[in-house]
């Protein structure tokens, strides 16, 4: 369960951007984040990550207090969470493998181990066979691919995709808005931030629409 409990954020010297924000998504729910640029979208994402630290409420994520997370907890809290980023964030002169390998890398996986996930994660959004690849030989579909492989080959708990499907065209992103969908299916919570309208229609899934920090029409929000 992702919780957000009067949460409010700001950054130095701004105005709020998220205030008194209520929200809930149970364990295994998938929902989009949807809203006009500048929304606050992103900053939900980051302080999903705690990437950025909330400013006042709780967040509960799965059983962790997010908001008052000690620094030395947060590299195993972000473990258990897989993320997507428009751009991707390949490293260019790293291999398909060497790209995907790298979270479990860190996380001192052994090297058998890692050869079986890497290429599981990797037959899953199908490109089992462009493992030696290096991404600049990958369409932008297929580099984002590479960066949902990544996303998922520590089987995290939760996915977060920010606008993941930006820069590709409409079948492309029909593409892999059905992977998230399909790892939801398979039990993983998922929260998308798209400003896919046609995509949000399509899937028919719960939206959480923010408008300047605030979720629309709604003081508490459920998925
Ligand atoms: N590190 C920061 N410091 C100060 N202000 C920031 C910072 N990050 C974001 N903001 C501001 O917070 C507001 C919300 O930004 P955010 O990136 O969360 O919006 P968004 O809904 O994701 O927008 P977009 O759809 O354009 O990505 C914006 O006004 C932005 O300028």
């Amino acid at each position: 369960m992702i919780e957000f409990i009067n949460v409010t954020k700001h950054y130095p010297g701004r105005h709020h951007v998220l205030r008194e924000l209520n929200l809930k998504l149970p364990t295994g729910q998938m929902a989009l984040l949807t809203g006009p640029s500048g929304a606050g979208k992103s900053t939900l994402l980051k302080l999903l990550l705690r990437l950025e630290d909330v400013s006042h409420g709780t967040l509960m994520v799965n059983g962790v207090d997010v908001s008052t997370l000690k620094k030395r907890h947060i590299p195993a809290y972000r473990r258990r969470i897989g993320v997507v980023f428009q751009d991707h964030k390949l490293l260019m002169d790293r291999d398909v493998f060497s790209n995907v390998a790298l979270t479990l890398q860190v996380s001192g996986v052994n090297a058998k181990q890692i050869q079986s996930r890497v290429r599981a994660a990797l037959e899953k959004v199908g490109l089992g066979n462009r493992i030696h690849n290096m991404p600049a030989t990958l369409s932008g579909g297929e580099q984002q691919r590479v960066g949902i492989a990544r996303a998922i080959v520590h089987t995290p708990e939760i996915l977060l995709a920010d606008e993941p499907t930006g820069n590709l065209d409409g079948s492309l992103s029909t593409e892999i808005l059905d992977m998230f969908r399909d790892f939801h299916q398979h039990g993983t919570t998922v929260l998308v931030a798209t400003h896919d309208q046609a995509q949000v229609e399509r899937l028919g899934l719960p939206v959480f629409h923010l408008e300047q920090g605030m979720l629309q029409n709604s003081q508490e929000k459920s998925a």
